[in-house]
């Protein structure tokens, strides 16, 4: 087993690293601060192949894989977590058209999403339905050549702001046999926004609710079949979780570099905070917890890339650590700062907000243990 980096692909981290570091770190806190969504800063990442990391190139992808997308999410996401996760969003987003769109439904609309001149939503979650995702009530019923929806979505990132919502709704029986995806463009008329929500963090994208009243959609919208609805979310969630999880990692490691600094230079009874044993092992414990998190994260990669039958499971083993131990870093990384950690003046406290939600998107960590032990127990 090679654990190092293709050429290309330390091409792609290097560039995405030095974008991160230029472009997003400088302007982080101000985005967190002011609730800035960073358009023309997520133009710039579009323009480095950042928008549609594994959608095919002739829609304008970068027709990379998950290994690069997670190598480069972790890079972004070391600047400014609640960005690099809107990016990751957007990927799968697209993502989804791409795989199980037709021909003519990919033309019309990734060269715009992976330009980032258009932005995407994706849309599953109900407010009376999160982690029972296939008990949704979104209603199209068939007109003619059109749905007409009827039905609310919650927590949608890009909500109010995107162009273009992957939407989940049901068009047939109850349970997941029952469920459609449909491309809703934003200027519909039956489309309409709620407030935008108040959050701890992720602070640069907006979150709303989007809400159908007698919205017509035209058949033409539709991804896939009637009922593939269920599975084409889930087969995006299995790598949406992946970006998210190689966001935590990214945020996380870029905490235990502030970490290592920070007590390099903070004297206390006479001597660097490093100097005292307790403090270090606090420091090896969490480089060596990343570090095992980042091999998870990069073998669920490359099991999604080879379609491997255990790919779901490692890929929600890897949202499930990653999440945890990245947010269990940057706690004891603001903890390490005393303090100075609890202030806005250092970027610590922000990274914490960003990394609390990945516990809870993309399938909570409890859902993730669902998804392992389904699959070890054949339940
Ligand atoms: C795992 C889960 C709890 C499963 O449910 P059930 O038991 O109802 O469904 P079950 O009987 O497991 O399955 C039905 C069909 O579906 C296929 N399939 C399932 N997974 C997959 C998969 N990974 N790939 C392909 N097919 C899949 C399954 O095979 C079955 O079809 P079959 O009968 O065999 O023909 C699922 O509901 C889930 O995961 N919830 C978390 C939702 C959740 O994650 N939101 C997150 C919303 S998005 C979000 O939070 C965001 C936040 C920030 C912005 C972006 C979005």
């Amino acid at each position: 087993m090679d654990f190092t980096l293709s050429e290309d692909r330390q091409a792609f981290r290097d560039a995405a690293r030095d974008f991160a570091v230029n472009e997003m770190a400088p302007q982080a806190a101000r985005w967190d601060e002011e609730s800035v969504f960073p358009v023309e800063t997520l133009r710039q990442a579009a323009a480095l192949g950042f928008a549609g990391i594994y959608v095919r190139e002739d829609v304008g992808g970068s027709g990379l894989g998950r290994l690069d997308a997670a190598v480069i999410f972790e890079e972004l996401a070391a600047a400014c977590p609640s960005t690099a996760a809107y990016i990751s969003i957007h990927n799968m987003a697209s993502w989804m058209i791409d795989r199980f769109g037709s021909d003519e439904q990919r033309r019309r609309w990734l060269p715009d999403l992976t330009g980032m001149t258009r932005f995407a939503s994706y849309c599953l979650t109900e407010p009376g339905a999160g982690s029972d995702a296939a008990s949704l009530r979104t209603r199209a019923e068939r007109d003619g050549d059109h749905y007409v929806l009827n039905g609310s979505k919650a927590f949608i990132s890009g909500g109010g702001t995107s162009d273009v919502y992957v939407c989940m709704v049901r068009t047939g029986e109850a349970g997941p046999k029952g469920i459609s995806c449909l491309v809703v463009e934003k200027d519909t008329p039956g489309l309409s926004f709620g407030k935008q929500e108040h959050k701890l963090g992720w602070k640069s994208q907006p979150t709303a609710a989007v809400i159908f009243e007698n919205c017509r959609v035209p058949v033409a919208n539709r991804i896939g079949a009637e009922g593939e609805g269920f599975s084409i979310a889930m087969k995006g969630l299995d790598g949406g979780r992946l970006n998210i999880a190689a966001c935590s990692v990214g945020g996380a490691r870029f905490c235990l570099e502030q970490a290592i600094a920070y007590t390099a230079e903070r004297k206390q009874f006479g001597k660097p905070l490093n100097a005292f044993q307790a403090l270090q092992f606090k420091l090896a414990d969490m480089a060596t917890e990343l570090e095992a998190a980042r091999l998870m994260l990069h073998r669920a990669a490359v099991s999604l890339d080879n379609g491997s039958p255990d790919a779901t499971m490692h890929c929600a083993m890897a949202k499930r650590f990653a999440t945890d131990v990245g947010f269990q870093v940057v706690n004891e990384a603001l903890q390490l700062h005393g303090g100075y950690g609890y202030i806005r003046e250092y970027p610590i406290e922000r990274i914490f907000r960003d990394l609390r939600v990945h516990q809870i998107l993309e399938g909570t960590n409890e859902i993730m243990r669902v998804i392992i032990a389904r699959k070890l127990t054949g339940g």
